[in-house]
């Protein structure tokens, strides 16, 4: 069984369907890049697959149990964390709370019990401190952890995300161009901790547009074109599929 089963997912604003009854299935263990020129979907389709785009039709599971009418957080809770394009760092708070924030979709404690401080409180805040610098330590930053997260470069910044997105112990793990805007001399630190994460059994999908940094991380490429499938394959597959080639003509120099 697929982990990951999108199956005819169509979203659409007003008359523009931006993915147009699209299939992707993703399989436990793989990183799985979805590429496409530009307007072909990918931003749209992730968007629905996190749940912060509602679908027009189809269906997403996640390890069988259909998602596409949960909220986000409800999705996180399940096993599927997400980073963004724009970072979504708290510049003001240390590299360990912006981790221990991540946490929160397994966390336990409510409200009230916080409020009340029940000593099973203090016990869950001392799990979540080790969990968040376990995945700090992971991302190479755990030397850093009291340091605000204001004073990373813009490469560790991203590092800081993963490693948030990862407190959760997800089962998938979606990176939202994960080297957009990365100096050149920070991004091979980034493709590393992708492929340290994915070793340790974390499922990896991603959409970016760099096709150097895509052909050398996925084990598995889906090409998009208008909305639509237009292959699917191994790097080695994709870039000699003549139907991609025609599709990238036109877009300068496939972004390399
Ligand atoms: N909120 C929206 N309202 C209306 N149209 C939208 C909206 N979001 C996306 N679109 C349109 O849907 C289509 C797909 O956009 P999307 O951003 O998903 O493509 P993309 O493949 O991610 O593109 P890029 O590579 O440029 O980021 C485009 O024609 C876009 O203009």
């Amino acid at each position: 069984m697929a982990l990951l089963d999108v199956e005819n997912v169509r979203v659409s604003f007003g008359g523009l369907h931006a993915v147009d009854g699209l299939t992707m299935r993703v399989q436990p263990g793989q990183i799985k890049g979805i590429i496409g020129p530009n307007g072909a979907g990918k931003t749209t389709l992730f968007n629905a697959i996190a749940g912060i785009q509602k679908l027009s039709a189809g269906t997403i599971k996640l390890q069988g149990t259909e998602i596409q009418t949960l909220q986000p957080y409800e999705r996180a809770a399940l096993g599927l964390a997400r980073t963004f394009q724009n970072l979504q760092i708290f510049p003001d708070l240390s590299l360990i709370e912006n981790v221990m924030i991540g946490y929160h979709p397994k966390a336990r404690t409510g409200f009230l019990k916080a409020l009340l401080g029940l000593p099973s409180v203090h016990k869950e805040e001392i799990k979540i401190e080790e969990v968040a610098y376990e995945k700090l330590k992971l991302m190479g930053l755990a030397d850093r952890a009291t340091r605000l997260a204001g004073d990373l470069s813009f490469g560790e910044s991203k590092l800081l995300e993963i490693a948030r997105a990862l407190a959760a112990e997800p089962q998938i793990l979606m990176l939202d161009e994960p080297i957009a805007g990365v100096p050149a001399s920070e991004q091979a630190p980034v493709v590393s901790m992708i492929q340290e994460v994915n070793k340790l059994g974390v499922t990896v999908v991603l959409v970016e547009h760099n096709m150097r940094m895509v052909m050398s991380l996925c084990h598995e490429i889906l090409v998009m074109r208008s909305g639509c499938y237009l292959a699917e394959g191994t790097p080695g597959e994709i870039s000699s599929n003549p139907e991609v080639i025609s599709a990238y003509l036109g877009e300068e120099a496939v972004h390399a």
